[in-house]
């Protein structure tokens, strides 16, 4: 269904991707990540940039990777264009494919357990994509026609940039390029959150998702052409992730966070919304597998630098409430 454009990601993609990694290192010389791609095996000169974002750590912008590069049909725009024909049909077409009252996949708006009272100003359709065999497709749209085809492409894209970053990580680490990989344990999992935010009266009033980090290893997001709305935490204070056309963000979850014991750190976000606009992204969460407990890698414990954190097992019930309720699983995670 998609060899042509694998072909290109398998060709390309080691040769014109770059990471930058900002991470604050204890015990590894900052200097092996600070501001230094990672991954640039590009003897050519890079026609594009790792554009815009200077201010975060532990939040990459990857350019550039092969699957960005087709012109205006690029596989991103198809992307987006399926999930905005999505979000723009009816509702009533919409919840054929609705999340039970206490599943996680299907289309809907997260419900708020207990007395909490802080929703998001948001929708959004959640999917279980890799591996195959776990999919549940009844969840997954067949309006517009094309949109599961588009979305297998897209994610079977990603697998390969997962992998390729996850390697590149470890090597800057010096550890054996599958490690992050092999933690992750067979199958690893990779979901799809298309978030839809609608425009909302009252935008300095709620968030469209609180802030929060993801449970993930890595998240690689595909942002809205248009509309902006991500914001990092950094030092106490939120910096705009700007648009850069043709990109995906790499954010550092809390699982990624505790294999590499503190040297990368999850990243803290939120998104915001609009009182005239509508907004779409998409989140794809890459996790380990879920019987799997997420513990210190033991290369990167040592008596300078301890576990830093408890071993988690992680559930989604438990990390939608501690997001609903404005926790952090990582925060109760550190030792
Ligand atoms: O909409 C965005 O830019 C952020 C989405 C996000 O943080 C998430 O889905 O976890
Ligand atoms: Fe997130």
């Amino acid at each position: 269904m998609h060899s042509s454009t694998n072909q290109l990601i398998s060709n390309d993609v080691v040769q014109t991707i770059i990471v930058h990694a900002k991470t604050s290192l204890c015990g590894i010389s900052s200097s092996t990540l600070t501001d230094k791609p990672v991954l640039s095996k590009s003897k050519k000169t890079l026609t594009s940039r790792a554009a815009g974002f200077e201010q975060g750590q532990n939040c990459f912008t990857v350019i550039g990777n092969g699957i960005t590069n087709h012109g205006v049909e690029s596989c991103l725009d198809k992307v987006r264009t399926v999930f905005k024909q999505f979000v723009s049909l009816p509702e009533e077409e919409k919840l054929k494919w609705k999340r039970e009252v206490d599943g996680f996949e299907g289309y809907g708006t997260d419900p708020v357990p207990g007395d909490l009272l802080v929703r998001d100003w948001s929708a959004r359709l959640s999917l279980t994509i890799r591996p195959e065999e776990f999919r549940q497709l009844k969840y997954w749209p067949e309006n517009p026609a094309e949109f599961r085809e588009v979305v297998d492409e897209y994610s079977s894209k990603l697998v390969t940039i997962y992998e390729v970053i996850l390697k590149a990580l470890a090597r800057s680490l010096n550890l054996k390029e599958t490690t992050f990989l092999h933690k992750m344990g067979e199958p690893w999992i990779m979901n799809g959150r298309f978030n839809f935010y609608p425009p909302c009266p009252r935008p300095d009033l709620v968030f469209g998702l609180k802030p929060h980090s993801d449970s993930t290893v890595l998240t690689v997001l595909l942002q809205d052409k248009e509309l902006g709305g991500l914001q990092i935490e950094k030092d106490g204070q939120w910096f705009r992730v700007p648009i850069v056309p043709g990109a995906l963000v790499i954010n550092v979850g809390e699982q990624l966070e505790i294999l590499s014991n503190g040297v990368f750190k999850s990243l803290y976000h939120r998104a915001m919304v609009d009182s005239e606009g509508e907004r779409i992204s998409l989140a794809m969460l890459s996790l380990s597998n879920p019987e799997v407990i997420v513990e210190p890698i033991e290369e990167l414990v040592n008596e300078e630098r301890p576990p830093m954190y408890r071993k988690v097992k992680y559930e989604e019930t438990t990390h939608f409430l501690y997001y609903q309720s404005g926790r952090r699983v990582i925060d109760d995670a550190r030792i």
